[in-house]
């Protein structure tokens, strides 16, 4: 092989120098610009005075790759640990943890010269892909206001009354199947699924007027199985264009991307087609946009994108509930004790009275703290002009964010933030303050005018969810299901594992 190498040298000296002297101009090129830039970025940037690790000073590599392993929040949480408040997580993007930064990047704001009112989200993680349609959630701040201004009726309390029977219809149902299943604590039911499947068909009832039917055939719809598994796809695309690469994640996205949503898209517009042949206006959440109908590829995506919100998150947030009040003997006392001396019956839990659940309340907050559905992502771009964050000045086109992982887990905010404490939120403020607690740190549904909407509901199909389980069950975590947290994924959102637990029916309630 040499030999023959050599031989073929021999015959082309010249050609051999002139692909030599190319090769090696290229590489000493690529060399000065990676230290030209690493220089830059480590000495002349206008972020070099924020603390944070060499490597993800110099580069946007790491936060890449830790994105796309599932870790990024958690790492990001163990730098603030390291460097402060504020971490430069990559060369142009810093994350924060001291509240008054919730104010700053997620309130509304003076208007620029554009007009704009509030810091845009970054389109880097919102619209990653050319072409893609606009929905509530990556909207323009125009088109944004007027798709809250239409959602926002399905979401007021009037409506929620109206919207009661179908939530208990689903929650009941549940409760039904648990008793089917439980074999009186003797079998073993992956409670992160049964939630799942509960707002799933819960959500798809509120939004097209019928429900997925998980809870019925005890399985995930393909629409809803198909959704779970890109997850993990969408994180890895983020990751993609965020290392650089935006060209492949266009390519990717035509070449089966494109197929996906096909399939995806054929299930929600087929009940997309029997929401709006409802004759009779329906006080539901999709009511807003139904008018919109010329508007069909938009419809479409959005109500995807209500489905997805309106449910992954809640069953988050239930998951991790049970999870902790498994886990903590003494609260799942006083929680079962509250729910089962408040009520003679089962039929009398309903949306007013489960607002009077005094403990539930602080027990929620603290799970929302401990284990946010949503840890990272809100990301925003300062605008022209920079803005002042938390103290700091920021300049123009910073990528910005509060990470939930991160501030609900700072000890600037929280006394002992890793343990699970619902009589944090039973003082007010103040009182939390001089024991060390700053109880607005934690924002699980964000602020300003790009909240979570749905706020509301969720925090009354949780409470009716949890009041009428413990109500009805007696619960115990199963042997495979401990530090269920800490071995989790987590993609912006929790790569669920399963919750087992064995549930023993109380009386015939
Ligand atoms: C525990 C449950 C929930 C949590 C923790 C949660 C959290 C959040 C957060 C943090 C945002 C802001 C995202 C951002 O700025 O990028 C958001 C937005 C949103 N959420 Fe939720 N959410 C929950 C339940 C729900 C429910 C039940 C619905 C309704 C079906 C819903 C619908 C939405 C919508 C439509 C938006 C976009 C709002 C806008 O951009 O104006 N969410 N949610």
């Amino acid at each position: 092989m040499t030999t023959l190498i050599a031989l073929w040298q021999l015959a082309q000296p010249d050609k051999i120098k002139f692909w030599a002297y190319v090769g090696l101009s290229l590489s000493a090129v690529s060399c000065l610009y990676i230290a030209a830039t690493i220089i830059y970025n480590i000495f002349f940037h206008p972020l070099c005075y924020f603390p944070g690790p060499f490597i993800h000073r110099v580069s946007r590599v790491p936060w890449a790759i830790r994105h796309a392993r599932g870790e990024q929040a958690f790492h990001t949480q163990r730098l603030h640990d390291r460097y402060g408040p504020v971490v430069r997580i990559a060369p142009n993007h810093l994350s924060f943890t001291d509240r008054q930064a919730w104010k700053d990047i997620y309130y509304h704001r003076i208007g620029n010269e554009s007009g704009a009112t509030e810091m845009a989200k970054s389109t880097e993680f919102t619209r990653n892909v050319k072409g893609q349609i606009t929905t509530i959630v990556n909207a323009d701040q125009e088109e944004h206001q007027r798709l809250r201004r239409a959602l926002a009726h399905g979401f007021s309390d009037s409506s929620m009354r109206q919207q009661e029977p179908i939530m208990l219809k689903h929650i009941d149902m549940l409760v039904n199947r648990l008793r089917q299943e439980s074999v009186n604590g003797l079998k073993k039911s992956n409670m992160a699924e049964w939630y799942n499947w509960t707002t799933f068909d819960l959500s798809s009832d509120l939004i097209f007027g019928e429900s997925f039917h998980c809870l019925e055939t005890v399985n995930y719809h393909p629409w809803v199985a198909t959704i779970m598994k890109t997850i993990k796809f969408h994180a890895f695309m983020i990751a993609l264009g965020y290392g650089g690469l935006r060209g492949l994640v266009q390519l990717i996205h035509k070449a089966g991307g494109f197929l996906a949503m096909k399939t995806m898209r054929g299930y929600i517009d087929s009940m997309l087609k029997s929401r709006l042949s409802m004759d009779q206006s329906r006080d539901d959440l999709f009511e807003g946009l139904a008018k919109r109908r010329h508007e069909w590829e938009k419809l479409g995506v959005n109500a995807t994108v209500l489905l997805l919100a309106g449910s992954e998150t809640t069953a988050t947030c239930l998951s991790g509930t049970t999870y902790f009040l498994l886990t903590h003997p003494e609260v799942l006392k006083k929680v079962t004790n509250e729910i089962r001396t408040s009520f003679s019956s089962d039929t009398e839990i309903n949306i007013q009275s489960v607002s009077r659940l005094t403990y539930l309340l602080p027990v929620l907050n603290e799970s929302l703290r401990m284990y946010p559905p949503l840890t990272s992502g809100m990301v925003r771009k300062v605008p022209t002009g920079g803005a002042r964050i938390a103290g700091h000045y920021v300049p123009a086109d910073t990528l910005v964010e509060v990470q939930h992982w991160s501030i609900n887990h700072s000890k600037d905010n929280w006394v002992d933030p890793w343990s699970f404490r619902p009589e944090r939120f039973m003082v007010d403020a103040k009182v939390a303050k001089e024991r060390g607690d700053l109880l607005d740190a934690v924002q699980a549904f964000s602020i300003g005018p790009r909240n979570c909407i749905g706020q509301n509901l969720a925090m009354t199909e949780m409470r009716l969810i949890l009041a009428k389980i413990f109500y009805n069950f007696d619960m115990k975590l199963a042997d495979d299901s401990h530090r269920w947290i800490e071995r989790q994924k987590n993609y912006n959102v929790w790569d669920r594992i399963p919750l087992n637990v064995t549930l023993t029916p109380v009386g015939n309630k």
